[in-house]
């Protein structure tokens, strides 16, 4: 299978005034191509920074990320990203926020053609009517469905989600969670989520990644089977539980809470996954 992301071994160290703090230890993902990895772990192991390694903001100290086999050396328009905080211009409509990648991205299209790609987007995920509006008159749940429009308008192959949900109250929260499912039925790219909410990245992913502790490497690997456009009510089956009950234990290992020899406690994998402990 060809893998559009792969992080092979990456090293990473920021320098301190204390000296070089480790953050990622020989870390390997691999995406592929229309894959939605979700990266879970303890706060503060490195989850932040392997998005800016994949977003080319940043080059690893050893070990290297490769989009389509070509290595990341630099930031790329071919990557669209979206944020906690959606961060829009208040001085620019939401169209014209949706828009404003395609005008630092060279493209061909005419005025008209963003202005189309960018209702089309914006009525995929429900923001019909809100075009001329300004950021401030919008509630953080449409803020951050504009952000989405806006890190997808430029046709990204690659999506970097950078808990875009955390913020957001449980209900909108959930509704985002469908319509990210509606984007990649209506649209192509590979991705990967950092998130805290568990739920939310087996609902999301085709695989969760388990960070171990900092300096982080990739603990454990816990395949989603694809069912499709998933529904809320797949994260109340017994396979959903299941699921979440080794994530879970898996994140305490990874803070130390439980030893990764402590089989007792950890729960099989559910029927028939591939489940695959890395520890
Ligand atoms: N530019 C930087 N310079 C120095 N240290 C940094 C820098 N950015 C992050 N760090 C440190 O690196 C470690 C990993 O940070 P990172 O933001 O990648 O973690 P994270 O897993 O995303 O955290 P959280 O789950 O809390 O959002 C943290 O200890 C952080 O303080």
């Amino acid at each position: 299978m060809s893998h559009l992301i792969d992080i092979r071994g990456v090293t990473h160290a920021y320098r301190t005034e204390s000296g070089p703090l480790p953050v990622l230890d020989g870390l390997s993902i691999a995406v592929p191509e229309g894959g939605f990895t979700a990266v879970v772990g303890p706060s503060g192991c490195g989850k932040s920074t392997l998005t800016r390694l994949i977003a080319g903001l940043m080059i690893p100290d050893e070990g290297e990320v490769r989009l389509h086999g070509e290595r990341v050396t630099s930031p790329r328009s071919t990557v669209g990203m979206a944020f906690q905080n959606p961060v829009l211009l208040e001085w620019r409509t939401i169209l014209d926020n949706v828009i404003l990648p395609l005008e630092i991205v060279p493209t061909k299209l005419k005025r008209r053609e963003k202005e189309e790609r960018a209702r089309r987007l914006l009525s995929l995920v429900g923001l019909d009517g809100f075009e001329d509006k300004r950021p401030s008159e919008l509630s953080g749940g449409m803020r951050q469905r504009a952000s989405l429009c806006r890190a997808l308008v430029h046709k990204p192959e690659v999506l970097i989600l950078d808990e875009p949900f955390g913020a957001l109250d449980a209900f909108t929260r959930e509704d985002l969670w469908q319509t990210m499912h509606q984007l990649r039925a209506e649209e192509t790219f590979t991705s990967v989520l950092i998130t805290h909410d568990l739920r939310e990245s087996i609902f999301l992913a085709d695989e969760v990644v388990v960070l171990s502790g900092r300096p982080a490497t990739a603990q454990y690997k816990l395949p989603v089977p694809d069912t499709g456009l998933r529904t809320l009510d797949e994260l109340y089956t017994a396979e959903a539980a299941e699921r979440l009950n080794i994530l879970r234990h898996q994140i305490e290992i990874a803070q130390g809470r439980a030893e990764p020899t402590d089989t007792a406690s950890q729960p099989a994998p559910p029927p028939g996954s591939a489940a695959q402990a890395l520890t």
